[in-house]
């Protein structure tokens, strides 16, 4: 079953089956999240960086690939796989990125191949979102501690030329491990705002329950059904 917004929101609320960081509340869509591109880009051809000088923009010269590392890194439970897609706002300037698929108990950042088969030279915001992940329920849980994959995928992100910096933001823990990627989310200013917004939502509910007036009409309308019921019983005996 494919995750809507609502799901994502109280899947990432309840933090027992997905968690992402940085969390951007406003790339939540009706059925995917957007992930943003980060200043970690390299050029599959000569494996150079292909962020320019200032970390503004990733450069994507006419037929040629580029891996992109998303900002965020993402962990999901036994319970929750996923899927990656092009968004249409890259795919309309000619760029492509062939979907790829998002393991259940994964977790760290995305390595993103976009591919710009036109004759022109294409760029992407550092920042800007450029992939949709869909998150499905598995139907059952798969199986525990198969996790085939190493976070943030260094078997692929070692055949680049990575500078020092890159180095040593690729080593840092918080994306290479769930635990990690939790603490970071549940300590973020976004989550606290998701999770006010829920509690917002609720109170609203509760005290619309609570007026009087409405708890005297449902009242009324509860104690009218059973008394209709217990008549209709009686009647027919
Ligand atoms: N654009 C993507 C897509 C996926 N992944 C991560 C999340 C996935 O759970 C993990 C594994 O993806 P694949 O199984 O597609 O990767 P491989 O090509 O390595 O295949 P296999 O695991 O069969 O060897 O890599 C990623 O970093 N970037």
């Amino acid at each position: 079953m494919l995750l809507s917004n609502n799901d994502i929101k109280r899947e990432l609320i309840k933090a027992k089956n997905l968690a992402i960081y940085p969390l951007k509340v406003e790339n939540i869509k009706g059925s995917s999240i957007n992930l943003t591109a980060s200043k970690y880009a390299w050029n599959i051809s000569d494996k150079k960086s292909a962020v320019t000088e200032n970390d503004k923009k990733i450069v994507i010269p006419p037929n040629s690939t580029v891996c992109i590392f998303t900002e965020e890194a993402v962990w999901v439970s036994r319970r929750i796989g996923g899927t990656y897609h092009p968004r249409v706002s890259l795919v309309s300037k000619g760029l492509g990125n062939i979907s790829t698929t998002l393991d259940p108990q994964w977790y760290g950042l995305s390595l993103v191949a976009v591919n710009n088969p036109t004759s022109n030279t294409v760029e992407i915001k550092v920042g800007e979102a450029f992939v949709s992940v869909m998150l499905y329920y598995l139907k059952t849980p798969a199986t525990k501690g198969i996790i085939e994959n190493q976070a943030s995928r260094p078997d692929i992100y070692s055949r680049f030329t990575i500078s020092d910096d890159e180095e040593i933001f690729l080593a840092e823990q918080w994306h290479r491990n769930h635990h990690g990627i939790v603490t970071k989310m549940l300590n973020s200013e976004s989550y606290q705002y998701l999770y006010k917004d829920k509690m917002k939502f609720l109170t609203s509910i509760s005290n619309f329950f609570g007026h009087n007036f409405i708890a005297g009409v449902l009242g009324g309308l509860i104690t009218t059904i059973i008394g209709g019921i217990i008549i209709y019983y009686l009647g027919m005996n």
